[in-house]
């Protein structure tokens, strides 16, 4: 409908649809999920390659017995932000293990990892701040970077090179921030820590990690790449992933964390994480350090199927974690493949963009801990019908 001004309300909402083309618009679909590194979708289960539970803890039982204590003892909800009266010692218990598990002063709770980033990073810069992030860097940083309203640039990816470059040419007198990720959730490489840390230590410039895919699954006792790396200012980890539950957390000084308790508006303005939630990721974390065989299984996994694709002469990237993608190109094509391999029974959702670039559609296959080499071998299999 248009309006006496000559408006159509809705105009945009078809507009950014047509922008987008039909092969790269979504939808949501349905799953649950079933006993090991399976997902049902109706009455069909399907083979994960899809999912972030790189250690099967969502469907743990330890997990499932600490979250139902909780809710038995606390309820369903927090009721309240922490700063009111949704702090429980359950919040303070998670906040503890946290900074012990990652050698750090202090850590706190965020609902999520994208709201850890969005809000987080506006503390830290602002207009006099220069921001250079890495160019395959997640949504939630870039989000959290623009939202400083820093100047901001983006570095060739792990280009180290490239960001010491951009780094030499920042005004003197302004604030100086790195911003990547640990393990790249698209591509499954990893950064180089010590190089950024080295220079950032260079110029002076505040290092912001996230290590939301390594941790549980790299690390010593799963802890990460930058969680317990002394030189990293700032890191976050978010529990979705490897620790099968919801939610995330900073770790940093105990006086960075005091600035945000008074300053940052994702903790102070939002109700604290739900008891039950809580209590599955303090389980995980507890659980972590004795999972180093699933680890090691998880990777050998991982480098089996990278093996299978590159003997095949299929293009894994730089992949080197238990994320490997299958760049295909362009989104069609790797919709088809998706479509294929869920008609037999092999869950691999295709990424498209924007949220990887242009041209790099792919399948993003995910790693499981409880992924066996018959469970490779099937999807192997598929591909090389389906794929010409
Ligand atoms: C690197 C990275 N950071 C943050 C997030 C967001 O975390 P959460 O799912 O807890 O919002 C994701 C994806 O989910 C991610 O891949």
């Amino acid at each position: 409908m248009v309006s006496d001004r000559g408006v159509a309300k809705w105009a945009f909402v078809e507009e950014a649809f047509q922008k987008r083309g039909p092969s790269n618009r979504r939808s949501l679909r349905e799953f649950s999920p079933e006993a090991g590194p399976y997902l049902r979708q109706g009455d069909r289960p399907l083979l994960d390659f899809s999912s972030n539970d790189y250690l099967g803890l969502a469907q743990d039982p330890r997990l499932i017995a600490a979250a139902t204590a909780a809710m038995r003892r606390y309820g369903t909800g927090a009721m309240a932000s922490r700063l009111v009266c949704g702090s429980f010692p359950l919040h303070q218990q998670l906040e503890e293990a946290l900074a012990a598990f990652s050698q750090r002063e202090a850590a706190l709770l965020f609902s999520s990892g994208y709201q850890a980033n969005a809000t987080l990073l506006p503390t830290l810069f602002d207009r006099q701040s220069l921001v250079l992030v890495d160019r395959l860097a997640h949504n939630s940083l870039l989000f959290g970077v623009q939202a400083s309203k820093a100047q901001w640039r983006r570095y060739r990816h792990n280009d180290f090179d490239h960001l010491e470059q951009l780094l030499q040419q920042a005004p003197a007198g302004v604030r100086l921030g790195i911003v990547s990720e640990t393990v790249f959730s698209m591509d499954g490489d990893r950064t180089d820590v010590d190089r950024l840390a080295d220079l950032a230590d260079r110029y002076g410039a505040i290092l912001y990690l996230d290590d939301a895919h390594a941790l549980g699954v790299l690390g010593t006792e799963g802890s990460g790449l930058a969680l317990r790396h002394p030189r990293v200012d700032v890191a976050v980890g978010t529990f979705g992933k490897a620790c099968g539950s919801a939610g995330a957390f900073v770790v940093a000084s105990r006086s960075l964390c005091d600035y945000w308790i008074n300053t940052c508006p994702g903790l102070i303005y939002t109700t604290a994480i739900a008891p039950p939630v809580v209590a599955a990721a303090l389980a995980a974390v507890q659980l972590l350090p004795e999972l180093e065989p699933e680890r090691q299984h998880l990777q050998a996994i991982a480098a089996e199927l990278r093996q299978s694709c590159r003997d095949r002469g299929w293009d894994c990237g730089p992949s080197e974690t238990q994320i490997v993608p299958l760049l295909v190109g362009e989104s069609e094509q790797a919709l088809a493949l998706a479509q294929r391999l869920e008609a037999a029974g092999i869950l691999a959702i295709a990424i498209r963009p924007p949220t990887v670039p242009e041209g790099t559609a792919r399948l993003r296959l995910v790693l499981r801990s409880d992924h066996q080499p018959q469970h490779l071998h099937q999807l192997v299999t598929v591909l090389s019908e389906g794929w010409v």
